[in-house]
């Protein structure tokens, strides 16, 4: 039996918190010793390659997987202890709705369900997409659909939203509105929103968060705005046809060479001196080299260490 005594409300202020946390599949981990935390509030991106764990990461959140080592904790309670549940809502890409069912009839199902019902903001949020109460759930859009799923899971009014790539089968159009619409929904709750996405301009516009995961294990996790500023884009020549020597103090994220051209993203390690010309990545190009390079040396800012320094996420 597991301890549900001792979380307090200082530990609310942590959305969700791994310690150690696993999932073994038979004898193949699909999640090893995760550890890291999102604050509340934040719109984090859970971001990683096909088969990284993503999905078994919201899984072991939503409880529809048991953890098989660690634990996972939300709002500062064990996912498992009653009283969790009620304070998360789950979107995934198949967003299961009675076809039969009209918009309102499914609703009026979210409505009966959800003891904190928010009806005004279900409303707004099919309403705005001008999708018609009187239509059945078969007859709408992909986009249409979406929103729907969107307006039951934020009926819910829950303090986490968990979303497994709820966007992937929208247009530009639908994906920008529901990302809008998503963006003004949790601002006004103060929603913490983890999300999973393959789109790293997507994440670039809406996530202040990451958590980056490869091969089952955390890479990358904490502030955006701490961790992107950390690293840098370096070009120059290839000493013996290898990268120069001195760059050997940085951690090298990733390399490419064309001739005796190299660019390698690195993380700094001290001020980086050469004759190479150093720019700023972005996000986006920060994000590719981790994908692209599941063996670098692990990235946590302090806010995503738990148990490090409680108040920075004040
Ligand atoms: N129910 C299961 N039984 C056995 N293996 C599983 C199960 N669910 C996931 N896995 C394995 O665990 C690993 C992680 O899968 P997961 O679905 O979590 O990855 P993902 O990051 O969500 O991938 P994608 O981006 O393709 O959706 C994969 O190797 C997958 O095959």
């Amino acid at each position: 039996m597991r301890d549900t005594t001792t979380y307090g409300t200082a530990d609310a202020r942590w959305a969700l918190e791994a310690r150690g946390l696993g999932k073994r599949y038979r004898r193949r981990w699909a999640l090893k010793d995760c550890t890291f935390r999102v604050p509340a509030g934040r719109i984090a991106a859970l971001v990683g390659p096909n088969g990284a764990g993503k999905s078994t990461l919201l899984n072991l959140a939503t409880r529809l997987a048991e953890p098989s080592a660690g634990e996972l904790r939300i709002f500062g309670a064990p996912a498992d202890a009653p009283g969790t549940m009620g304070r998360w809502a789950y979107l995934g890409q198949d967003k299961p709705l009675f076809k039969r069912f009209t918009v309102e009839q499914t609703l009026r199902m979210g409505r009966e369900l959800n003891p904190g019902w928010d009806q005004r903001a279900a409303e707004r949020i099919v309403r705005s997409g001008q999708v018609p109460l009187d239509a059945r759930v078969e007859t709408l859009s992909g986009g249409q659909r979406t929103r729907l799923a969107f307006a039951l899971a934020f009926g819910k009014r829950p303090e986490l939203l968990l979303l497994d790539e709820p966007m992937a089968d929208l247009d530009p159009v639908a994906r920008d509105e529901i990302g809008s619409l998503l963006l003004s929904e949790a601002a006004e709750h103060g929603t913490t929103v983890l999300m999973s996405s393959h789109l790293l301009s997507e994440i670039e516009d809406m996530c202040d968060y990451l958590v980056v995961l490869a091969e089952g294990r955390v890479r990358m996790a904490g502030e955006a705005d701490e961790l992107v500023p950390m690293h840098t884009l370096v070009t120059g020549v290839t000493e013996e046809d290898a990268l120069p020597a001195a760059l050997n103090a940085h951690t090298v994220i990733e390399v490419r060479t064309s001739g005796r051209h190299f660019t390698a993203l690195v993380r700094r390690q001290g001020p980086l001196q050469g004759p190479w010309q150093l720019t700023e990545p972005g996000m986006e190009e920060v994000l590719l080299a981790y994908l692209r390079s599941p063996g670098a040396p692990a990235l946590l800012s302090p806010t995503a260490v738990p148990g490090h320094r409680e108040e920075s996420a004040a």
